[in-house]
């Protein structure tokens, strides 16, 4: 999210402002009228919505809809709101400006005066940055008011397929069958056998002798195709005419009762003309209640089992326990792919499966992200440089990104401040991120002595692939009697400030996926522990040495 200046609209500028990823997904669903709502909620709409899903006037509505700014836009009376990469999409008349504190929204409402709400800002500016950390309710800024339109987004993945709501309802009424019953599938996971058979039986069920038409809305992220292509390519064996639709629905918030995504999705649902919606959930996570006052009949598919004997898809209550098989989660599917194993063919389409292994390609193939953090003279680059060997000699390509190097080329000129540490470590975040994007392997070993900072940098190649946080461990006085560069010394005699573990801090990891203890071991025992653990997670090859 960024924060500028912009003429538009004449008049004094109104600040320039590019939602967080929650507030980008409310504005294009209220500007393309997949919402039907004017703008953004104030504290009393917010607070009524979360709390009884009723907007005050008594109009259902399941999520509060509210933009998030950071402290520098709080008191503003206009905002130019715009996409990440800075185009203006909309215009924001600021109605009412208020605090979304711990307790939900608006504990402390403001109309035009300065807000000021319980908890400031954290010192370091996190909140200023990035707004709050999930994106939804938590405490922050929020302005409410009317947006107007000023021109149709470009932006975000899969564009020619984001077709408006009264596009797909005009193209539907011009070539399509507008009396039929409309079933609408809403969902971000590749549709399998199960979910297609339950589809087929859905859309017989409510079309009355004549199948009802088909719409998959695809909830896809802006910044990437999700599983879009995936959904894409069970086309030919879904109904025929189905049509699909791109759309990026907010992520659920975990603060809300838990069958709130659901109505929300079938208020989307309506929006395209739906009559009927149908969601499809991990079958791992279908603990959901039934929505209550849904816009439009929301079908609960139940519970299918594969039966082994009529190499069918039934619901379960049909299938004898003796051959019947459940559906993997996705959890499970993930892992498979991971390993490079093949998706079973009673579970899921070849050709679904073929997409799915091209979007999730086996990890001795996908890009990856090592990433060592420990003290000076914990044996961070002694142990990356003996992985990267072992890497290279799997057959891939690596960059190594050294502490010591970075410094010289890629940050040259910054000093141990925390600041410029943690500058450090996003340009380093930001090569790896980029290497991972191309399927390169980026093993890196930084200080990076702040959490929240290696947790930056995890999001960031995570979005391109996989990331792997090594912790070597070292203790203190163990690096202090190591101590190869005579650092410690100087920094005991106080000629170096700032030095991690004597005069400024470490943040020891609580996500490491390896805990390396090299005091007491050789170099090859450790180089060898972090190979093992790569070649247990998939990464390398288990054939080779
Ligand atoms: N004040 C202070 N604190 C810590 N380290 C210092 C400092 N001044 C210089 N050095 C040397 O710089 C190396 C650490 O740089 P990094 O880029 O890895 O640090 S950070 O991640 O940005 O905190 C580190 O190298 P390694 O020993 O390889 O870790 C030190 O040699
Ligand atoms: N098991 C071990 N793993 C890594 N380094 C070790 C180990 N045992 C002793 N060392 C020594 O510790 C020092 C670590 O230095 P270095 O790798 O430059 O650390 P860092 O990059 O974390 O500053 C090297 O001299 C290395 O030989």
């Amino acid at each position: 999210m960024s924060v500028g200046e912009s003429g538009h609209g004449g008049g004094p500028a109104a600040p320039v402002f590019a939602p967080d990823p929650v507030g980008l997904a409310h504005l294009e669903a209220i500007l393309s009228g997949a919402y039907p709502l004017a703008g953004f909620m104030t504290a009393a709409e917010a607070a009524s919505v979360a709390g009884h899903g009723r907007l005050p006037d008594g109009t259902p509505w399941p999520v509060p809809v509210t933009l998030a700014v950071p402290a520098g836009l709080a008191d503003a009376a206009r905002l130019v709101l715009t996409d990440p990469e800075g185009a203006p999409l909309a215009e924001l008349t600021v109605s009412e400006r208020w605090w979304s504190g711990p307790g939900g929204p608006g504990t402390e409402g403001s109309s035009g005066e300065e807000s000021a709400g319980p908890g400031t800002p954290d010192p370091h500016g996190a909140l200023d940055r990035r707004g709050p950390a999930d994106g939804h309710g938590g405490p922050g800024h929020r302005l409410a008011g009317e947006v107007r339109f000023i021109r149709p987004s470009m932006y975000g993945s899969l564009r020619h397929l984001r077709r408006v709501p009264a596009d797909v309802r005009a193209r539907r009424e011009a070539g399509g069958a507008p009396d039929r019953p409309l079933l609408a599938v809403v969902t971000g996971r590749p549709l399998h056998h199960r979910a297609l058979h339950q589809i087929r039986a859905a859309a017989d069920r409510i079309g009355g002798g004549r199948r009802a038409e088909v719409l998959v809305i695809i909830d896809a992220p802006f910044d990437g195709e999700g599983m879009a292509p995936a959904i894409l390519a069970a086309e030919p064996l879904l109904p025929a005419r189905t049509r699909f639709a791109v759309a990026t629905l907010p992520p659920a918030d975990p603060a809300l009762p838990e069958d709130r995504a659901d109505l929300l999705a079938a208020h989307v649902a309506r929006s395209y003309g739906a009559t009927h919606v149908l969601i499809d959930r991990d079958p791992d996570a279908r603990s959901a209640p039934a929505p209550a006052g849904p816009p439009i009949p929301v079908l609960h598919p139940g519970d299918w089992r594969y039966d082994t004997g009529e190499e069918l898809w039934l619901p379960a209550e049909r299938v004898d326990p003796a051959h019947a098989r459940t559906e993997p989660g996705d959890a499970e599917v993930e892992e498979s792919l991971a390993l490079g194993r093949e998706l079973p063919a009673w579970f899921t389409p070849a050709r679904v499966a073929a997409e799915l292994a091209r979007l999730r390609p086996a990890r001795t193939r996908r890009g990856l992200t090592v990433f060592f953090t420990g003290l000076s003279g914990s044996g961070k680059s002694t142990v990356a440089r003996g992985v990267s060997e072992a890497v290279r000699r799997s057959g891939r390509t690596v960059t190594l990104l050294d502490g010591d190097v970075v410094r010289r080329m890629l940050s040259s000129g910054l000093t141990f401040s925390r600041a410029d540490r943690d500058l450090n470590i996003r340009r380093i975040g930001f090569v790896a991120a980029e290497i991972t994007r191309h399927g390169g392997v980026a093993i890196c070993a930084p200080i990076a002595p702040y959490a929240v900072t290696r947790a930056e940098v995890r999001a960031m190649v995570e979005d391109a692939g996989d990331f792997f946080l090594v912790h070597v461990a070292t203790p203190l006085e163990v690096c202090e009697a190591r101590d190869r560069k005579g650092l410690y010394a100087k920094a005991r005699a106080g000629e170096i400030p700032e030095f991690t573990g004597v005069s400024d801090p470490y943040e020891e990891p609580t996500d490491a996926d390896l805990v390396l203890h090299t005091e007491g071991r050789s170099v090859a025992e450790s180089v060898a522990e972090a190979v093992a653990a790569l070649r247990t997670g998939g990464w390398l090859p288990t054939d080779r040495p």
